[in-house]
């Protein structure tokens, strides 16, 4: 990116943000996501550290919140009101701490203090004498509005404090809130008189906050977690964990799960027991707070022009990110399906690096409108591939083209088919190259023959060279074939030969497999060799003697059928017996299956990442058959990590307390 698009880059994302903010904090109705805000906000922030001299004084990042709306008076704050630094992971966590350290080198005993984000409105209350006398919102972090009459009806906020002695002027900082019960009555009630409905508790309780009528806000019921005080000088308080057990004293609500921690490994394992457990909570928040709880050390660090440099908001991951989609491609599969993605540039999204997301087919480009360039937002749901969700059309740079679906193959040059009936378009031609690749990189893989050294690279020379024209062929390669191909060496000939040659001892059920017929994956496979064990009994089976096994729906059925009703397969199925393939079964499955049973009954499982060929269900069916039981996190108690690609956390976590790690092969060997 040079300057000029830099500068255009930064525009857009400043308009955008612009109005996001308007419509967050003046009209309490957002346009986007909070995690799409805070990523687009951050890429603002990269670019402007990136090109200091682009930094304008009205940038978002240059100033808290929005002025506020006019129905109220402006209250000016005696102490601004700041915002919160975000971290993203537990790394800039541990980044902020070595920031802070480094300005105060001489500290080496420290604690902190963990609070849950409460995700409302920030409210800074006045007491004179210990009696309530004014209410204001954090407005743009200097000037707020004056909605003490409104803030004297939530019940959680005393009128008057508790306190023998109260100093005579003391402020209190906090959350007031909508619990979910609430806010889900309010949206009902809404509902049924044909109101707009509030987007998220957050801004029902910011709207809330700025209704004109009193009678309307105490009817909802909202709520007021306490978490900052300010006392005039000299007085005893000189910890943030004194302060807020003082503030209990009071007489207001302080969040009880709040902790000390004496580290941040400590810290860190209150975010992660927080990450699940903020589900079960009867209000919203949006992340964990950490400040350092010593008030001199806080004084020592002091501020920023918008944040304290002693505490910093851990934001949970999200599953939605924005990013800059820079080619879109088309893949074909070994069916011939050609599936459109996007490249993107590389993002940070549930834990795993993402660049492509797929477009499934030609509607759903259209339904988007994508193009190369544009800003789109992806989600990655769990275990779910990503996808393309939105396109942010404010972002899209200048002459931009819509896209166009090719009309030949990229591979081997056909036409393209789309039957009328299907959403996806189809390379027909059975000998495209893309779909032997297809076929040949399946047959080698793991779980198909396992052919070590048979990667994509050496898959693509034995087709240009014209070497392998289907799987069957593979097994009359020459060590002098392979000697002949590009950067192949005697040795590495030689060895792949022999991985060849090893795997015609590939039991029945992974040749099945291998044999990439549609919807039959490695379960599948072996659930029809057990009940078939022959390749004769099963190319003859009729649709209803396939469809009565246990585990094989009419789509199988169907399937399985139609495939040995293709003679250019029975050729194959022929040439493979010839070539010494194992399409019979050796032993009878059921005796060793049931030797191994007892000693997985009572074992623990945990399942991460995408499996190869398993859904998580299948799985998790396959152990449960065997006695295992499949829990959700990984504990001392956990017996297996069955490891997918993209496995996340849970990895890291399995590998500190050494637990046995399994891939989708092992596991099947484990169990069958
Ligand atoms: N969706 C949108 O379009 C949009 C627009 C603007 C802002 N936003 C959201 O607002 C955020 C920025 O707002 P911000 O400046 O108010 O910062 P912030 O909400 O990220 O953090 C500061 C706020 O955290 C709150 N808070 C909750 N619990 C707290 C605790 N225990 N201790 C201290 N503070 C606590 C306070 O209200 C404080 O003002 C963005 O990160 C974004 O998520 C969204
Ligand atoms: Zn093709």
């Amino acid at each position: 990116m040079n300057i000029s698009q830099a500068q255009q880059r930064i525009n857009q994302l400043r308009q955008q943000l612009q109005k996001a903010n308007y419509a967050y904090y003046v009209l309490d109705n957002p346009i986007m996501e909070d995690s799409i805000y805070d990523q687009l906000y951050r890429e603002l922030q990269d670019l402007e550290t990136q090109y200091p001299d682009l930094i304008t004084d009205h940038s978002p990042t240059q100033r808290v919140g929005d002025s506020p709306a006019s129905q109220f008076a402006s209250i000016k704050h005696n102490i601004p009101l700041y915002s919160l630094e975000n971290a993203f992971n537990l790394q800039e966590l541990r980044q902020w701490q070595d920031r802070w350290q480094r300005q105060t080198p001489n500290i080496e005993q420290f604690e902190y203090v963990c609070e849950l984000k409460i995700d409302g409105s920030a409210l800074a209350l006045t007491y004179e004498n210990g009696v309530l006398i004014r209410g204001v919102t954090r407005g743009d972090g200097t000037t707020g509005e004056n909605i003490t009459q409104n803030v004297r009806t939530i019940r959680s906020i005393p009128l008057k404090l508790t306190l023998e002695n109260p100093p005579n002027l003391i402020e209190i900082r906090g959350e007031a809130f909508l619990p979910l019960d609430e806010f889900d009555r309010i949206n009902l009630e809404r509902e049924q008189t044909a109101e707009a409905l509030f987007a998220n508790p957050r801004n029902a309780a910011a709207g809330t906050l700025r209704q004109l009528d009193p009678k309307i806000v105490d009817r909802r019921r909202l709520q007021f977690f306490a978490y900052t005080l300010h006392l005039p000088q000299n007085n005893q308080i000189t910890t943030q964990w004194d302060s807020l057990n003082y503030l209990q004293s009071m007489g207001f609500l302080v969040n009880p799960n709040r902790k000390l921690c004496q580290s941040l490994e400590e810290v860190t394992n209150y975010c992660n027991q927080w990450e699940t457990n903020r589900r079960n909570l009867p209000y919203m928040t949006d992340g964990v707070v950490v400040k350092i709880n010593n008030y001199e050390l806080q004084k020592q660090l002091g501020f920023t022009q918008k944040f304290p440099r002693w505490a910093i908001a851990l934001k949970y991951p999200a599953e939605e990110a924005p990013t800059i989609v820079q080619d879109i491609i088309v893949n074909v599969g070994r069916t011939g399906a050609v599936t459109p993605m996007a490249v993107m540039k590389p993002v940070h999204l549930a834990g795993t690096t993402v660049q492509r997301a797929t477009l499934h087919n030609s509607e759903r480009i259209a339904e988007l409108d994508i193009r190369v360039g544009d800003t789109v937002i992806i989600r990655k749901a769990g275990e779910i591939i990503p996808e393309v969700v939105r396109v942010v059309k404010e972002l899209r740079p200048p002459q931009t083209q819509p896209y166009k679906m090719p009309t030949h193959c990229p591979e081997c040059g056909s036409l393209l088919m789309r039957p009328a009936t299907e959403a996806v378009t189809r390379c027909v031609n059975s000998y495209c190259s893309a779909i032997l690749r297809g076929s040949l990189i399946h047959w080698a893989s793991r779980d198909a023959l396992d052919i070590r050294g048979l990667g994509e690279k050496i898959v693509m020379l034995l087709i240009n060279n014209k070497l392998v024209n289907s799987v069957a062929d593979l097994y009359h390669l020459t060590p002098e074939q392979i000697f002949t191909l590009e950067r192949m060496g005697q040795k590495s000939s030689g060895k792949l030969i022999t991985a060849i040659e090893a795997s015609k001892k590939q039991p029945w059920s992974r040749v099945l497999y291998g044999l990439g017929i549609r919807y039959v994956g490695s379960v599948t496979a072996r659930l029809l060799a057990d009940n078939f064990p022959t390749v004769d009994e099963l190319s003859q089976a009729c649709i209803p003697s396939l469809a009565s096994i246990h585990g094989i729906g009419e789509e199988i059925a169907q399937s399985v059928f139609d495939w040995f009703k293709i003679t250019h397969n029975n050729t194959l199925i022929e040439r493979l017996k010839e070539a010494g393939l194992q399409l019979v079964n050796e032993v009878s499955p059921l005796e060793t299956s049931i030797s191994i049973q007892s000693t997985l009954a009572g074992k623990t499982f945990v399942i991460t990442g995408t499996l190869p060929t398993l859904k998580r269900t299948e799985a998790q069916t396959l152990i449960e058959k065997v006695g295992g039981k499949v829990t959700n996190s990984v504990s001392s108690k956990t017996d297996y990590l069955v490891v997918g690609e993209e496995a996340g956390s849970k990895l890291e976590k399995a590998q500190k307390l050494g637990i046995t790690q399994l891939n989708e092969a092992d596991l099947l060997a484990l169990i069958m």
